[in-house]
């Protein structure tokens, strides 16, 4: 088997609006979703047996809120999709396999990382079973692990209707630097979606590119997060988040993220959202600042190091 490791970057909503609800109480979402430079790491390690069996051992900032019941993390699971949809007696000859995953990312906490880790997951399984499945089965399997994974599959931009499952080109971007700030405290999305607002907002109207991040930030400014004044109420610490972030030296936009609790700012640039790092920064919250992730998936590398 060869080493392979892949980065499952944090995916940024710089808008949500939620259009619409489904029969089945899932909500239908117009977004416009951003990768930044903060990332989880998901290593593969070797494995004796066969059966395609995925071990996981969790390690890194925020493993101690994720060590109980692992045989349902994200990664444990997309291991089990593909196994399902191979079948019974293909699963029986594909290789167990060991990952590592290095949680850097906040957990339940609006920037997908758990749904990065399993488009990770999913990738990297991919690769090292040598698995091939058409595009659109793959992006279904995709949407079973969560609505929001489809976009981490190729973490690249793009804008997000549906559920989330269907993706389209985002705007050209300009350059931008983006600080995210998180106070520590988990918030359940299902819940958050039952405490939001019962009114509707149309679909964005936005255009094919931002030269500038000025012009960005005015037709961001026209648009919301529909699932922020629900995860203020449910989690009145954001509040003081975007208070902290919008008085921040060169702040140019906060919102919150997804269903939160983590909030983004937008900067000039990368070096401006480092600079003003500390002038946010307090007691527990976690702070990250830096560039947004602007590669799209990386293909899986064969010259990292084994772990194990
Ligand atoms: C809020 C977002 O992060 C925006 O990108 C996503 O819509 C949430 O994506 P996710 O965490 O992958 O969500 P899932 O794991 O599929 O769903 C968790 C729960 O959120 C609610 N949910 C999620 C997505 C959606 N479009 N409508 C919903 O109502 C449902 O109650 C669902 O049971
Ligand atoms: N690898 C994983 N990383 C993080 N959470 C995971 C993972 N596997 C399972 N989970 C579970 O999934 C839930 C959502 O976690 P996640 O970090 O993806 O939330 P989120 O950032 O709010 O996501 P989203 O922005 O997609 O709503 C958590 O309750 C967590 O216990």
């Amino acid at each position: 088997m060869s080493s392979l490791h892949e980065l499952a970057h944090a995916k940024i909503n710089l808008y949500l609006h939620v259009t619409g609800r489904r029969e089945d109480g899932y909500h239908l979402l117009d977004s416009l979703a951003v990768f930044a430079g903060a990332a989880d790491e998901l290593r593969l390690t070797r494995d004796a047996g066969l059966g395609g069996e995925v071990k996981l051992r969790i390690e890194g900032t925020f493993a101690p809120g994720l060590q109980d019941d692992q045989a349902d993390n994200l990664i444990v699971r997309a291991g089990r999709l593909l196994r399902e949809h191979v079948g019974a007696d293909a699963a029986a000859r594909l290789p167990d396999v060991g990952i590592v995953l290095r949680k850097e990312l906040p957990v339940a906490s609006g920037i997908g990382g758990g749904s990065a880790d399993a488009a990770a997951a999913l990738r990297l399984l991919m690769d090292v079973w040598n698995l091939s499945i058409p595009h659109d089965r793959f992006m279904a399997l995709a949407t079973r692990l969560g609505a929001d994974v489809p976009v981490c599959v190729a973490q690249r931009a793009a804008r997000m209707e549906g559920i989330g499952e269907e993706l389209s080109d985002a705007p050209g971007l300009p350059p931008c630097g983006m600080m995210l700030v998180n106070c520590g405290q988990s918030v359940s999305t299902p819940q958050v979606f039952r405490a939001r607002s019962p009114v509707f907002t149309p679909r964005a109207d936005l255009p094919a590119r931002w030269d500038t991040l000025a012009d960005m930030v005015r037709d961001l400014s026209a648009q919301t997060n529909d699932l922020e004044a629900a995860a203020c109420a449910i989690c009145p610490e954001i509040a003081d988040v975007l208070a902290a972030l919008r008085n921040a030296p060169g702040c140019r936009l906060a919102r919150m993220s997804g269903s939160g609790a983590t909030c983004f700012a937008l900067f000039d640039s990368p070096a401006a959202a480092q600079a003003a790092q500390a002038a946010v920064r307090q007691g527990k919250w976690w702070v990250w600042a830096g560039d947004l992730y602007r590669g799209g998936a990386r293909q899986a590398s064969a010259a990292a190091p084994l772990h194990a």
